[in-house]
């Protein structure tokens, strides 16, 4: 296994007291393989991605194992994180393309980290790789001598997309890395993103909101809640077919990608998360769902592999959720 997080918490000090962000994740990720992490503001997508690379800020505690190849990130000393980082696992974040540096041009940029990770590399040969990578990103090579000014919004992300691949990393975290693009371009980089994956058979991991965006690309989705995955299954499953009430409203809320009118509707995804700081007793998707029985208010519940339509009631090993209703193998929509 490439990346595997094994009861991952991350609680956040603060003012408020403690902010459990992260509440024992259990996530796998093979070699080529991609996974999405769906779930709106707040559930605790970027504590993990950021978890991975050790970004997160030092008021968060954290416990539990991130193994990338078998060996634990968060055990390791800072000379080898410093290493594993670009080379071993990178990452492309929201508006990365705002935190290029506005003072150098982008060659120079992408042929940082190669300079960095790989001593025997000359600057020559550096930039020859960085003009290919913004080759096989969709950008003329002469864009290397281009400041980040001079590039569109969408360009830019590419641009951070050759940089993230730019040591060959293993794995690739992509944290709504198209959300600020417009929707033609977000379909375009998307694609771009599924066309390297495939071809270089790295690990992604892709987080996103919008439920359509992880099944344009991904293997298998995560769907996280509160801190939690409640439902994890192949990506267009989970999307056509929810197997948890919170999937099935944020599947509704983001129905065809690329369809500007159907984002109008948020449909079936009524109220706010709960406050991490108070999470309701029992399940704490139960203030917002629609099909809660009694058992929700009091117990917690744990993912399970759980029945899908046509399987007579028989659990599916590779969908798995955590709901009483659908565990019982009763529909998750009214
Ligand atoms: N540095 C921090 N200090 C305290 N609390 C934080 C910090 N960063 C995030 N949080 C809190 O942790 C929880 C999870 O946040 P996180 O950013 O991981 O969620 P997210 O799903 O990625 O949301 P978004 O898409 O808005 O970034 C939220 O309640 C957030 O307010």
């Amino acid at each position: 296994m490439l990346l595997e997080f094994k009861d991952l918490r991350v609680t956040y000090r603060g003012s408020r007291g403690r902010l459990p962000a992260v509440r024992g994740v259990d996530l796998a990720v093979d070699a080529g393989e991609t996974l999405g992490i769906a779930g709106e503001s707040g559930c605790g997508k970027s504590t993990l991605a950021m978890a991975v690379l050790r970004l997160l800020p030092k008021s968060a505690e954290v416990s539990g194992e991130i193994l990338l190849d078998g060996e634990d990130l968060l055990q390791m000393g800072w000379g080898r994180l410093r290493a594993v980082r670009w080379t071993g696992a990178s990452i492309v974040f929201q508006g990365a393309m705002h935190s290029l540096n506005a003072v150098q041009r982008i060659g120079r940029q992408i042929a940082e980290p190669i300079l960095v990770h790989e001593a025997k590399t000359t600057p020559a040969a550096a930039a020859r790789r960085a003009e290919a990578l913004l080759e096989r990103v969709g950008l003329p090579a002469s864009r290397a001598r281009s400041y980040p000014h001079e590039l569109s919004g969408g360009q830019r992300q590419r641009v951070m997309i050759a940089m993230a691949l730019a040591c060959d990393p293993d794995l690739v975290i992509a944290d709504e890395a198209t959300t600020a693009l417009d929707v033609m371009v977000q379909a375009q980089v998307l694609q771009l993103i599924a066309e390297l994956v495939t071809e270089r058979g790295v690990g992604l991991m892709m987080i996103s909101h919008d439920l359509s965006v992880l099944s344009a690309v991904c293997d298998r989705a995560a769907v996280m809640y509160a801190g939690r995955i409640v439902e994890q299954g192949p990506a267009g499953e989970v999307f056509a077919n929810a197997r948890h009430p919170y999937s099935a409203a944020l599947s509704a809320a983001f129905p065809v990608i690329g369809d500007p009118a159907a984002r109008m509707s948020p449909g079936g995804l009524a109220g706010d998360p709960p406050d991490p700081v108070r999470l309701p007793e029992g399940c704490s998707f139960r203030p917002r769902c629609a099909v809660a029985v009694e058992r929700c208010g009091a117990e917690s519940p744990e993912l399970l592999a759980v029945p899908v339509r046509g399987s007579a009631g028989v659990a599916d090993a590779a969908r798995v959720s955590a709901c009483f209703v659908a565990q019982e193998g009763m529909p998750v929509v009214l």
